[in-house]
């Protein structure tokens, strides 16, 4: 790999549609907004990566904090380079990784109908089912999320849910009783390995260990499964160009590849499969949190035209509850930040409003016109009846 310069300058939120002409920029979603990055070329261009690094995490608990600091100086040099890393040896069972992505072929293999039962038009929080289709019908890549849900004992960090929470997931209970199951048993380990990962980005950014811990106590975990079916050459399935919006992403993936990550000259980088490692990528959260040191990478993923291709990324996102801005000890004496704080609740609820104009939920929102301050993201488990209320 090519030693680097950090990849590049801040990002900016787009608020002007004719900006996206500009051929020196790349255009790309984040979390419902739309932004851009300069993509540099000619007498501009960096040094920067053209392939991604490999960190070993299998001393991540090891009782020696210089063990731990050597991990995460390894992690500091991937995250300002490239924003991407496998990670190796993770801490998490290999029987439930393989079993979670067993379990997700198996469940976008269950017919159609099974499927659309669990569209996220049903959830107001927009998570479940969701197919993309090609102008001709045919699937062109399907999704399936879950999130914090206060009503699942299985997230047992999270309190008792009120009387009336309403649910935001969706399970198969039916058509595939087993796959809460499977997907709760992988996701507590990976959980756990996400909140060793977030000491281990604190110690990469100089911080001490525990810094960060705060701003996730509570964190918006989100698994969101992709499946891309085979497609002909012309109608490819893909993801398109984005950076994750959230805290971190710890990716698994099957053999086939597909997954692609832009370099700061505007190449992009395949990130193919490794047995049992994690893709790992800093989000738009940890780009503010450390003050633009760790950028929030743009990547795309493709389907292909001989076997079907999935994907169970986590997402480790911080508290609803928490504002995030760059963390003081990272802003020296003096400097004003060029990030604006982040109101998580807020930020998160905008965003689905934006991404997703037709959900039901998010309809009745806009017609409720609720003021600013009450745009949060309990309202996601609140019960409509509640909500109407509040706007009037
Ligand atoms: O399927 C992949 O490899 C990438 C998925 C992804 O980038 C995402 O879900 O944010
Ligand atoms: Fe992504």
């Amino acid at each position: 790999m090519a030693t680097t310069t950090t990849i590049t300058s801040v990002a900016t939120i787009l608020t002007d549609i004719q900006d996206r002409t500009d051929t020196t920029r790349v255009y790309y979603g984040s979390g419902g907004y739309r932004m851009s990055r300069p993509v540099l070329t000619g007498s501009d261009a960096k040094k920067t990566f053209d392939s991604i690094p490999t960190v070993d995490v299998a001393n991540i608990y090891s009782s020696d904090l210089e063990v731990r600091r050597a991990i995460a100086r390894e992690v500091a040099k991937a995250c300002e380079e490239v924003g991407f890393f496998y990670a190796v040896n993770p801490p998490v069972s290999y029987e439930k990784m393989d079993a979670g992505l067993e379990i997700v072929k198996t469940f976008f293999r269950l017919p159609s109908e099974e499927l659309l039962k669990l569209h996220v038009d049903n959830s107001q929080g927009v998570k479940g089912y969701l197919p993309f289709k090609f102008k001709d019908g045919s699937n062109r890549r399907a999704s399936y999320s879950l999130g914090r849900d206060y009503t699942n004992p299985e997230q047992h960090f999270v309190t008792v849910a009120p009387p009336g929470t309403v649910s935001v997931n969706q399970w198969p209970e039916e058509s595939l009783p087993e796959f809460r199951k499977v997907i709760y048993e992988y996701y507590q380990d990976v959980f756990q390995f996400a909140r060793k990962m977030l000491q281990i980005f604190a110690l990469a950014l100089g911080l001490e260990e525990t810094d960060l811990d705060e701003i996730f106590r509570y964190p918006l975990n989100d698994i969101t499964m992709q499946y891309y079916p085979i497609q002909d050459l012309n109608e490819q399935s893909s993801i398109s160009p984005h950076a994750d919006y959230g805290g971190f992403t710890l990716l698994y993936q099957d053999q086939v590849g597909g997954l692609e990550v832009l370099n700061a000259n505007g190449i992009w980088v395949p990130a193919p499969p490794k047995e049992h490692a994690y893709v790992v990528n800093t989000g738009s959260y940890m780009e503010v949190l450390s003050n633009g040191r760790f950028p929030a990478t743009v990547h795309r993923a493709f389907g292909n035209t001989f076997c079907e291709r999935f994907s169970l990324p986590f997402f480790f996102n911080p508290d609803p509850n928490s504002i995030i801005v760059p963390h003081p000890k990272l802003v020296a004496a003096g400097e004003k930040s060029a990030f604006e704080s982040q109101n998580v609740s807020r930020r998160q609820i905008k965003g689905l409003m934006t991404n997703r104009p037709d959900h039901p939920f998010f309809k009745r929102l806009r017609e409720l016109g609720l003021k600013e301050e009450d745009l949060t993201f309990d309202l996601v488990s609140k019960p409509i009846q509640d909500i109407v209320a509040m706007g009037s």
